[in-house]
């Protein structure tokens, strides 16, 4: 579910008063679910300055071409942000617990314990495509031919995957001539001759400042592969040929790249995006202010409502009295102090007395955080 910051996103109530000091032995373990929560919201929020640029920029969204086979479904935005995270983060165990948070916005990961994670726990069946990925060089596949041979190392990718979709980086030396001259004269018949959709080449900048290089890049490829112009007026590539941009990625870059793409009456569809530190890693407990407190007490029989409000920080005030999460107005607010009708409560019981009581699959997950989106992605439940 989808819940604005400062509210309650779980209780914890002690059943055994000889065990008084179990909630708070706990708190250190479940706090721990900041993290992929972290994870999930940014990638969420990105997710949306995406389809905000699409929809700006001319994409027809409801009718793209649906990238997986029957009966799932899943739009190429599933696809425009793409975790690159697993080098990047402190551990294996990160890597999945936040691979999986991504997963749950987007279905483009290099990052196989995320998907692992979400078959494992979630109990998803692997044809489900939670997560998927493309053959794609990085750069010691395509160096090892040697500066003279990056022409035949591009070749080689080009032959070795002839059919759907490959990633080439592409600024080994020369990211422009590898544009102009390579991709755009030397190889261009192979390029073009490429079936899409969904087949297409996907030319790889990976150095450079990330909000300039995407358009430089574009206007290197539109050279010698003329783009169209789409309804809204903006360009784009030929469907065979597109961009990622995958080094320096965050929120705010993201947006910065979309944004100049905008100016230079580029559309959104000609690029997609990896991002790795800044998606698994670049964030902590206080991105969103996660804590965990005491807020009622049974002394003698009788509930006392328990808080604190430190004079040095009004921002730390905590909660008093049992908490419930209701909609009022169809926004999400909390109630305190044993507030509010217990039907309303939208937070469930999902673990008692040792005995996990309800549990929720991959599909559910996904389905609640596309609520509120402008367009549904996709529709991968199985
Ligand atoms: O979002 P990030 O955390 O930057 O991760 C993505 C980067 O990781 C890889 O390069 P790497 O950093 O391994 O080396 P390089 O940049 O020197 O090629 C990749 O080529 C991207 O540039």
């Amino acid at each position: 579910m989808v819940v604005p910051v400062k509210n309650v996103l779980m209780t914890v109530v002690n059943t055994d008063p000889k065990c008084f000091w179990l909630t708070n032995y706990l708190e250190t373990l479940l706090v721990q679910v900041w993290y992929p929560m972290t994870v999930a919201t940014q990638s969420r929020e990105q997710k949306k300055i995406i389809i905000d640029y699409l929809l700006k920029t001319g994409t027809d969204l409801k009718n793209m071409p649906n990238e997986l086979p029957a009966p799932l479904k899943l739009i190429s935005v599933g696809y425009q942000l793409n975790d690159f995270g697993c080098r990047g983060v402190s551990s294996m165990e990160t890597a999945a617990i936040g691979g999986a948070g991504h997963l749950v916005n987007f279905a483009g990961s290099d990052t196989m314990p995320g998907l692992c994670m979400a078959i494992d726990y979630y109990k998803q069946p692997l044809a489900a495509c939670i997560g998927t990925s493309v053959p794609a060089a990085e750069h010691s596949t395509i160096t090892s031919w040697g500066r003279d041979g990056e022409k035949d190392a591009f070749k080689n990718m080009l032959t070795q995957y002839p059919e759907g979709i490959v990633a080439v980086v592409s600024d080994s030396y020369n990211i422009y001539d590898a544009c102009e001259k390579l991709w755009g004269k030397e190889l261009k018949d192979i390029v073009a001759s490429r079936k899409a959709p969904p087949g297409k080449l996907v030319v790889r900048p990976d150095s450079g400042d990330p909000k300039k290089i995407v358009v430089e890049v574009l206007d290197r490829l539109a050279k010698n592969f003329p783009p169209t112009k789409n309804a809204a007026g903006f360009k784009e590539l030929p469907p065979y040929i597109r961009v990622i941009q995958g080094d320096g990625i965050s929120i705010e870059s993201l947006r910065d790249i979309l944004e100049n793409m905008t100016k230079h009456k580029w559309a959104a569809t000609n690029v997609c995006f990896g991002s790795g530190g800044a998606l698994l890693q670049k964030m902590d407990r206080d991105t969103q202010k996660c804590a965990f407190k005491c807020c009622e007490i049974i002394v003698d029989g009788k509930p006392r409502p328990v808080y604190k409000d430190p004079v040095t920080d009004q921002g730390k005030k905590s909660k008093q009295g049992r908490l419930k999460l209701v909609r009022q107005n169809g926004k999400i607010t909390t109630l305190t102090d044993g507030q509010g009708a217990e039907e309303d409560d939208l937070l469930v019981e999902v673990f008692c007395n040792g005995k996990v009581t309800k549990t929720f699959d991959f599909g559910a997950v996904r389905t609640e955080a596309e609520k509120g989106m402008v367009v549904p992605i996709f529709d991968v439940k199985m």
